[in-house]
C-alpha cells in the first residue's frame, strides 16, 4: 500500500535555534492507526503540526498525499486542510453558542446549504455520542464531553485524515478510553488517525503502531 504521509530526513529548527525535530525519517500508510509518545518537549506537536501545515520543515522533505508540504504554496494550504480534522489544545470551544452551532463551524466557511450542513452536524455529534446534547451551553459539558464536541467538530467535514495532540490530557481514565475508543471506531472506517499522548495507560493498552520520540529524534 502507497505511503500516505512521508517524512525523509525532516528537521525543525524553530526561530531561536531550538531544534525540535532532527533527521526524522518515517512513513505512514493510509488507515493506521499511530500513537506518538515521549517525554515533554521532544517534538510530538511539531511533528503533527508539520503534517497540517501549521508549521513548515527547516531541512527535508514531507509528503502528504501527493503534496510536499514544504513547498506547499500558502494558498494551497486550505486545500491540504479539507482533508485533514484537527484537534490542537489551541482550538478554542465557543461559549457564546450551542454544541450544535459550535460543530457548525467548520462547515460554514465551506459553503454547504443548510440543511445538508445540519444533517452532516448532526451525523458527527451522532459518532461522537454528544446528539443528545446538540442544544447545550458547552459550559454544562464534562471534560470528557467537551473533547467529544472537539472531535466532532474536526471531523464534520469528513477528512481521511485526523490528528489529535493530546486529546486525553487532563481527562480520567475512563474517559481517555473513551476517547481513544471513539478516535479507533473513525480508523475503522477507513481514516487515517495520528494521536500524540504521553498517557502511559493508552501507549500500555493500544494494539496500533506507537512512535517514540526523544529530544526531536525517532526511538528505534
Ligand atoms: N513556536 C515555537 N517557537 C519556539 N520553540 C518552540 C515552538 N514550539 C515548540 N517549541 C519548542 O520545541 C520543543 C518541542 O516542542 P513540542 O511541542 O513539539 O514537544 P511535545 O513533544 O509535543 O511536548 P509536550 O508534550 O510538552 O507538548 C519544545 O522545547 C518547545 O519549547
Amino acid at each position: 500500500m502507497a505511503a500516505m504521509i512521508s517524512f525523509n530526513d525532516v528537521s525543525k529548527c524553530y526561530p531561536g535555534g531550538f531544534e525540535a525535530l532532527k533527521g526524522v525519517t518515517l512513513s505512514i500508510d493510509q488507515g493506521e492507526l499511530i500513537l506518538f509518545a515521549g517525554h515533554s518537549g521532544a517534538g510530538k506537536s511539531t511533528l503533527l503540526k508539520l503534517i497540517a501545515a501549521i508549521e513548515r520543515p527547516t531541512s527535508g522533505s514531507i509528503i502528504v498525499g501527493q503534496q510536499n508540504i514544504g513547498t506547499l504554496r500558502r494558498s494551497a494550504i486550505p486545500y491540504l486542510r479539507r482533508n485533514i480534522g484537527m484537534i490542537f489544545q489551541e482550538q478554542k470551544i465557543l461559549y457564546d453558542r450551542n454544541v450544535f452551532a459550535n460543530v457548525m463551524l467548520p462547515l460554514q466557511v465551506t459553503g454547504f446549504d443548510t440543511r445538508t450542513s445540519a444533517s452532516r452536524v448532526r451525523a458527527a455529534l451522532d459518532k461522537v455520542g454528544l446528539l443528545d446534547k446538540e442544544r447545550a451551553d458547552p459550559i454544562t459539558l464534562s471534560g470528557g464531553e467537551k473533547q467529544r464536541l472537539c472531535i466532532a467538530r474536526a471531523v464534520v467535514h469528513r477528512p481521511s485524515l485526523l490528528i489529535a495532540d493530546e486529546p486525553t490530557a487532563n481527562l480520567d481514565s475512563n474517559y481517555a478510553r473513551d476517547i481513544m475508543a471513539v478516535f479507533e471506531s473513525f480508523n475503522q472506517v477507513g481514516v487515517t488517525v495520528l494521536i500524540s499522548t504521553h498517557d502511559r495507560m493508552l501507549l500500555d493498552s493500544t494494539r496500533h503502531r506507537i512512535i517514540e520520540l526523544k529530544q526531536g529524534k525517532l526511538v528505534a
